[in-house]
């Protein structure tokens, strides 16, 4: 496929406890991701980083009262719309988004501007469900929010920035959960997005269950996103990053699962932006986690073992 891919940096941190993850994007370029991509036989362009406000910067004046329910809330607005416009633009010109985080909140951005003009799925690969909304929030951090946000999930029904207009529940589907507050628990199971766990995958397998979600987020919709967080490896192979689960995915079994993605794709031309979030380069041991982001992307962007 003749993708070109633009590579877009966010160094995003408000939106989580761990400083450190701001570096998330350099960090996944200095690891090489341009030349992985090479290998990949993807063209790239690099459209530098995005503007993200320091926390200390912030005039204490503008500080909301309700403030602890969802942190850094109207810079996260401030930096998701302008990502939101740089990814539809990369997508008008023909090219491929590339989102490097920073926290998942900003998934609010790429999704909102991947859903602009198409109806779009969702493969949300997380240990968690990202599905509280400020109301059910037990940190107020908004990288747990995500989800919710661009669904209109409860107090986010009105909240226009951050809903994503294409996007059903129908055509979501969550990857490798194992990590939930009670009030996601419940808001997920009312909802109509899929949701494949960690025992799901114990039991049939990362191939068959990337499979069906590949169904879910395709059907009836012009392309998907694909939202990697790198929680979602265990973090024996994933060090770097700040919320860690025990018991996810290996590395043998990320591979297969972008390797799946990439291979739909071949055939079907459905991957229409790709996120990798959540490396904390201050964790991180001798840039690991960073260097296993740039090659899941090669991955879910089609390079091969053979
Ligand atoms: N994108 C992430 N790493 N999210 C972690 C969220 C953790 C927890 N559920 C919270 O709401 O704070
Ligand atoms: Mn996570
Ligand atoms: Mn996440």
């Amino acid at each position: 496929m003749n993708r070109q891919v633009q590579i877009i940096g966010v160094p995003m941190d408000l939106g989580a406890d761990r400083r450190g993850v701001d570096m998330g994007s350099s960090t996944i370029r200095y690891a090489g991701l341009a030349d992985e991509l090479e290998a990949a036989g993807v063209e790239t362009t690099d459209a530098g980083d995005l503007p993200v406000p320091r926390a200390e910067e912030r005039d204490p004046e503008t500080v909301q009262p309700n403030e602890g329910s969802a942190k850094f809330l109207q810079e996260t607005a401030e930096v998701c719309t302008d990502l939101a416009d740089e990814v539809a633009e990369t997508l008008d010109a023909g090219q491929f988004p590339l989102v490097l985080g920073g926290d998942h909140s900003i998934a609010i951005g790429t999704v909102t501007g991947a859903a602009r003009d198409a109806d779009i799925g969702v493969i949300w690969f997380d240990a968690h469900g990202d599905f509280n909304t400020p109301a059910t929030s037990p940190s107020g951090n908004v990288h747990g929010m995500p989800l919710a946000a661009l669904l209109g999930i409860g107090d986010f029904a009105d909240t226009e920035w951050a809903n994503a207009p294409n996007l059903s529940e129908e055509n979501v589907a969550i990857v490798g959960l194992r990590r939930l507050d009670d009030a996601e628990r419940e808001a997920i199971r009312e909802s109509d997005v899929t949701a494949f766990t960690m025992s799901d995958i114990d039991e049939r397998g990362v191939v068959p269950v990337v499979e069906d979600a590949l169904d879910v987020a395709t059907d009836g919709t012009d392309g998907v996103h694909v939202s990697l967080d790198m929680d979602w490896l265990d973090p024996k192979e994933a060090p770097g990053v700040g919320t860690p689960v025990r018991g996810g995915v290996t590395y043998r079994e990320a591979h297969s699962a972008l390797e799946t993605v990439a291979e739909r794709d071949e055939t079907e031309d459905i991957l229409r932006t790709l996120e990798v979030v959540e490396v904390n380069a201050i964790l991180d041991h001798h840039n690991e986690t960073a260097e296993l982001a740039t090659e899941l992307a090669a991955s879910a962007l089609g390079k091969r073992i053979l």
